[in-house]
């Protein structure tokens, strides 16, 4: 029997996040390993249109769900969606809601955030920060709170070559950050949001670590632990292999690749690609939440869930194995054929977006304009291309982040926990772990049908027909104007072609002469 899995029967667990990407897995597996757990409570706000009832309604009806209803057939009572908006004053929760929350909250896992990288300051603050610290001060008044678990990034501390489990600590005091958010207006804080990041690359990366920061300073009494997961990617084994439902991480870029949106990055081949399963993740954050609940660590612990330092792989064999994907499983209606350059030149990359990039989307929008439809290729391809350049940081270094927490952990488990709770990336193979990844890239992100491969496979062998005729219309076009223009092109072309002559009534006459 698995201790963790009893430890979650009959608990009331608090969610924020859950309609986001890890907060899914989390509730999915929470379900299906403790179908008596009490009640999952989840702060939802309304969006894209639909009421807080519908955003639940569509989580349970996914396909991730299709096993909790099996072991959980009343999943739907044991969920309790609670409206809050984590921007608001109190998270806009109603005084009844809040009052179920502080008396009957077991276990809190704060997975809300904003992931964006371009966000602006005030809103990283208000959401990373500022909700972190309401969400702890709910917590010191939940008397049955048992444990508190943070979600963090690895990335927090990213200005950083080697990273501890420890929290560092920013120069300018998280509190007054928060403060002087409530008074200055946009454009200071445009001018000195740079100062403040200082050495990490965006507003997302600073508002995580000044958020951890919060954690320490506002832990009371509280029994708490902080989880840095590195890049968060498709499930690895649960529910099953390849699931993913944002663009977010490698996945966007997965899609631009096999799409021939994307053929050339700035990008270290040799440099770690620290990719986590999402499903490790969330089997770590149970373990966590059980260990810091029974265990009461005298302090705050941190926990590394990251690949590199156990089983490392790189951008290069990450890349390559993409592509190797996509010969056996194409997207359908590719813009053009899959293909991959990595270049650590900025020169060259300038070099590669004009020419891989956006010159074949003027031509395409030239071509739609022709054909009296409106242009669009342009506008996607400046976007995706921004998209890459905020990305390069990351896929140009290397980072090294110690584990002995997560190891430490890992070796707390019985065999039984350990297996049902893997979060052990040694095991992990990444050439099988990718393939699958693209696979449900495909099918849950894209949603294209596995009959449609042939097609799509011919529509590739039509891309690369028009890549030949192109270029070789090209070559002869350049040539025919150089010759024009060039005494000296057009003696190089008399040699090749007086040579081409001689070789070929050579190789006629000694024929002749055999027969
Ligand atoms: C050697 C390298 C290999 C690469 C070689 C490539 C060459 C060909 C290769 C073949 C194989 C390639 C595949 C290998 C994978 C390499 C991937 C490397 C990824 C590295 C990621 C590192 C992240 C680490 C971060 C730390 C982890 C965290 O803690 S946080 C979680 C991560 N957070 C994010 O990822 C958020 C990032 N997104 C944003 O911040 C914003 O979306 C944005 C600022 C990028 C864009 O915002 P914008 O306001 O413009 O609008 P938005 O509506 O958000 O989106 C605009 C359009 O862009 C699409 N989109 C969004 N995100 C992505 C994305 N990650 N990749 C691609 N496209 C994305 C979105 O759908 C929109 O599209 P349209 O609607 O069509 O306009
Ligand atoms: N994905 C990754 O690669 C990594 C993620 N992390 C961390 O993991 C955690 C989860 O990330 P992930 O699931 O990928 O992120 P998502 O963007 O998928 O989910 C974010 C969640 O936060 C919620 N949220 C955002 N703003 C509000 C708000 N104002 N009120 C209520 N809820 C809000 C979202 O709700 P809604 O659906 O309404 O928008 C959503 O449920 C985050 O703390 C992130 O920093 C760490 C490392 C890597």
């Amino acid at each position: 029997m698995s201790m963790i899995a009893a430890f979650y029967s009959g608990k009331s667990i608090l969610i924020t996040g859950a309609t986001g990407f890890m907060g899914k897995v989390l509730m999915e597996k929470l379900f299906r390993t403790s179908p008596d757990l009490k009640v999952i409570y989840i702060l939802v706000r309304p969006k894209a249109g639909q009421t807080t009832q519908q955003r639940v309604f569509q989580i349970l009806n996914s396909k991730l769900f299709e096993k909790v209803k099996e072991v959980c057939p009343n999943v739907h009572e044991k969920i309790r969606a609670i409206y809050a908006d984590l921007n608001q004053n109190d998270f806009a929760i109603s005084k009844e809601d809040m009052q179920e929350l502080l008396s009957c909250t077991n276990i809190v896992f704060h997975c809300a955030a904003t992931v964006r990288f371009d966000d602006h300051l005030r809103h990283a603050v208000q959401l990373n920060v500022t909700a972190t610290q309401q969400l702890l001060l709910m917590a010191s008044q939940m008397p049955k709170l048992e444990a508190f678990i943070h979600i963090s990034t690895a990335f927090s501390n990213c200005n950083l070559k080697h990273i501890d489990e420890v929290i560092y600590p920013c120069p300018v005091e998280p509190k007054k950050i928060i403060d002087s958010m409530e008074w200055l207006d946009d454009a200071i804080i445009d001018e000195i949001t740079p100062k403040l990041i200082g050495d990490r690359p965006n507003t997302y990366t600073y508002t995580k670590a000044l958020g951890e920061m919060v954690v320490q300073q506002e832990s009371g009494n509280l029994n708490i632990a902080i989880i840095r997961p590195s890049i968060v990617g498709a499930t690895w084994q649960e529910p099953f292999p390849g699931w993913v439902d944002n663009l977010n991480g490698p996945s966007g870029l997965i899609i631009a690749a096999g799409k021939g949106f994307l053929r050339a990055i700035r990008a270290t081949p040799m440099a770690v690609a620290d990719l986590i399963p999402v499903d490790t993740v969330v089997n770590l954050t149970l373990a966590v939440g059980w260990y810091t609940a029974v265990h009461r660590p005298k302090s705050t612990l941190i926990y590394h869930c990251t690949s590199g330092n156990l089983n490392p792989c790189n951008w290069g064999k990450m890349g390559f194995q993409v592509l190797a994907t996509f010969e056996k499983i194409p997207f359908e209606r590719a813009f053009r054929r899959p293909y991959a350059d990595f270049t650590t030149n900025t020169i060259t990359t300038q070099y590669w977006n004009a020419v891989s990039h956006r010159a074949p989307a003027i031509i395409y929008d030239f071509y739609l304009r022709l054909t009296g439809r409106k242009p669009r290729m342009t506008k996607v391809m400046n976007r995706l291309l921004r998209t890459v350049s905020m990305l390069e940081y990351f896929v140009n270094r290397s980072w090294e982040w110690s584990t002995y927490n997560t190891e430490m952990l890992m070796s707390e488990l019985s065999p039984e926990d350990q297996r049902v709770f893997n979060f052990d990336v040694r095991q992990l193979n990444w050439l099988e772990y990718i393939e699958n990844y693209v696979l449900g890239v495909k099918k849950y992100l894209l949603k294209e049908d596995m009959a449609g491969i042939p097609e799509a496979k011919q529509h590739l062998k039509r891309l690369r027909n028009i890549h030949y005729l192109f270029n070789t219309a090209l070559f002869l076009i350049a040539w025919r104007l150089l010759i024009a223009r060039s005494q000296m092109a057009r003696n190089v072309w008399f040699f090749i072609v007086s040579f081409c002559y001689k070789f070929l009534s050579y190789f006629r006459a000694s024929s002749t002469l055999k027969v």
